[in-house]
């Protein structure tokens, strides 16, 4: 009996659902001319007063709260889904999303300035030689900030910065410095990091009171670190700078988190070797230039856009990607400066700016988000 009941009620919804395909498939011959209408007027896809007025007037035909939500949420997603074509549509007719950015064959690397931040020694300063190789002009400033403005300025080709590491995560500050400069990501590298414990030569592990880093290492050595109780724990701007006041302070108390080559610039003993807990612990670094090229063959950009503070804005954003078949690589989100619970997104996708799947994504986020920027392709 139950099984004849379910057969019968299946029956019906095939019958339902085959309506359902026919009208879906004629709303998108819809969209289609309405694509076309936009391509000759130049209108963007995405009109945001037209949708609301339509989940006002198809959720105002039902009367069960469900079935409002329900309602909502399928005219969000057929619109989101009828947006998409339209874009698809829009870029075979060379109509794609604006930007400046130019494909190079290779990077320039002829008589280039890099900067970093830090002193010699530091991580960066070594991802700055492995990227470059030791015969480029490679100099220093005190900051980050500093690094991005010498950059924009034009006094160097290339800074190289921190940007993840792989047991302390996202370097934050920097993150925001990509969207205060005007500067492009055009490479990154992947520096293994591996911190020492660090003190003047007479110095024995006992003897150490006071522990000089960078936060990031500090945390990255931290289950070391905290099981010395009594060590103070001191943060300074980067690794090295800490191995350069602790052999200039010539107190045996001190010591520094920092790598035995910084160690070995500035005259200190290894009072422990490979202090942080996780052992394959990876810095990734960027570089960037002031120009907006990308090389042929990158495989990877990265985007930052902000999203209005509405429940589904984000999955709505994200559907860009799943739609066009782009597969995303990491998420970070940053708050937005004087505007409390709002927040910036950063993305990595896989893909290179010439790809037709890339462009539509792409077209779609900056219709449909504010501000969104291609920070690099690289
Ligand atoms: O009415 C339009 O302008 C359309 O493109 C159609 C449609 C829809 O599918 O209903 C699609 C995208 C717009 O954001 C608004 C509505």
């Amino acid at each position: 009996m139950k099984t004849l009941d379910l057969q019968e009620i299946r029956k019906q919804l095939d019958g339902i659902d085959r309506e359902i395909v026919s009208l879906f498939e004629k709303r998108m011959a819809l969209s289609g001319q309405v694509a076309e209408y936009k391509i000759e007027t130049g209108k963007p896809v995405y009109d945001r007063e037209r949708e609301q007025q339509k989940i006002e007037s198809v959720t105002g035909m039902v009367e069960d709260e469900f079935q409002k939500q329900a309602v909502r949420e399928l005219f969000t997603q057929m619109m989101t889904i009828s947006r998409h074509f339209q874009y698809k549509l829009m870029a075979e007719h060379g109509l794609k999303a604006e930007n400046d950015f130019r494909p190079v064959k290779n990077l320039p690397a002829n008589q280039v300035r890099v900067v970093y931040q830090g002193v010699e020694g530091a991580y960066t300063h070594e991802a700055a030689l492995k990227y470059f190789g030791a015969d480029v002009d490679i100099y220093h400033v005190d900051s980050w900030e500093d690094a991005m403005k010498e950059v924009e300025a034009g006094t160097a080709d290339y800074a190289v910065l921190p940007i993840e590491n792989s047991s302390a995560g996202a370097v934050t500050h920097n993150y925001d410095l990509l969207i205060k400069y005007n500067n492009y990501i055009v490479a990154e590298t992947l520096l293994p990091v591996d911190h020492a414990l660090l003190g003047l030569s007479e110095a024995e592990e006992g003897d150490i009171k006071t522990v000089f880093s960078h936060p990031q290492a500090l945390m990255q050595c931290s289950e070391f670190l905290n099981a010395n109780r009594n060590w103070r724990q001191i943060s300074v701007e980067n690794t090295a700078v800490a191995a350069k006041k602790v052999f200039e302070d010539g107190d045996p108390s001190q010591a520094a988190v920092a790598s035995e080559i910084a160690g070995n610039i500035y005259g200190l003993k290894v009072l422990k070797s490979s202090i942080n807990h996780n052992k394959n612990n990876t810095t990734r670094f960027i570089i960037l230039s002031r120009e907006p090229i990308y090389r042929e063959d990158a495989g990877k950009i990265s985007i930052s856009f902000e999203l209005p503070h509405k429940s589904g804005s984000l999955y709505n954003m994200l559907s860009n990607f799943i739609y066009n078949g782009v597969n995303m690589m990491m998420i970070e989100s940053r708050p937005i400066l004087g505007r409390n619970w709002e927040y910036r997104f950063f993305i990595d996708i896989e893909g290179n700016l010439s790809d037709a799947s890339i462009q539509n994504a792409l077209k779609g986020i900056s219709e449909e988000g504010s501000n969104m920027r291609v920070l690099g392709n690289y």
